[in-house]
């Protein structure tokens, strides 16, 4: 069973706290967008492109499972890899943390020019309303939340380290 699991928006930084985060705990990280993309050959960005979001979702949907069921580091999910209902029941057996950040700091860190395939267009707008709409699920599935707004990636994975430390030993 994984050590922690991260979930949260693009750009909660997911991937790079979580690879801080492993480090920290001596344990390695998997991440669910680089298992989909190495498992097509291809970016998450192309397959959205190339097969469509319908497609991505449920290959990312067998993804999360084998990463819950084979990973016993950190392991980083999707960002929209919690509307699934299927990972929303697996995820009530398992350490959750969500990463929390707000529109602008979300915006600073994926950056205008981003390759995320669900902000094109606008991405500020796009942004905004992903988190309002998705905001109440990561709360639902969440152990923990943490807030990284204006916080480096390495403070926000030193805070779970400590807390995650904490968690386990009272457990
Ligand atoms: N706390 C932070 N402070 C400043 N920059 C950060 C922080 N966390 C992540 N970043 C930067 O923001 C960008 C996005 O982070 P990251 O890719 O880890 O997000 P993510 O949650 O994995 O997003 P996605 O869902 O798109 O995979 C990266 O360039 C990263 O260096
Ligand atoms: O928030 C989302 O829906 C996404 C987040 C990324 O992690 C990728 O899984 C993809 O860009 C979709
Ligand atoms: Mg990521």
């Amino acid at each position: 069973m994984p050590a922690v699991v991260l979930v949260g928006p693009m750009g909660a930084g997911k991937s790079t706290v979580g690879a801080l985060l492993a480090s920290r705990l001596g344990v390695t990280l998997r991440d669910t967008d680089e298992d989909i993309a190495a498992a097509a050959g291809k970016s998450v960005q192309d397959i959205f492109v190339d097969e469509g979001e319908a497609h991505f979702r449920a290959v990312e949907a067998d993804a999360v499972s084998a990463a819950l069921a084979e990973h016993d580091g950190v392991v980083s999910l999707g960002g929209g890899s919690v509307l699934a209902d299927q990972t929303q029941v697996l995820l009530k057996e398992h350490t959750v943390v969500y990463l929390r950040v707000g529109v602008a700091d979300a915006v600073k860190r994926v950056g205008l020019g981003s390759g995320r395939p669900l902000l094109l267009g606008n991405v500020r707008g796009r942004i905004k309303t992903l988190l309002e709409e998705r905001a109440p699920i990561y709360e639902s599935v969440a152990t923990l939340i943490v807030d990284t707004d204006g916080r480096s990636a390495a403070d926000v994975a030193d805070e779970l380290a400590t807390a995650l430390t904490a968690l386990n030993t009272t457990e």
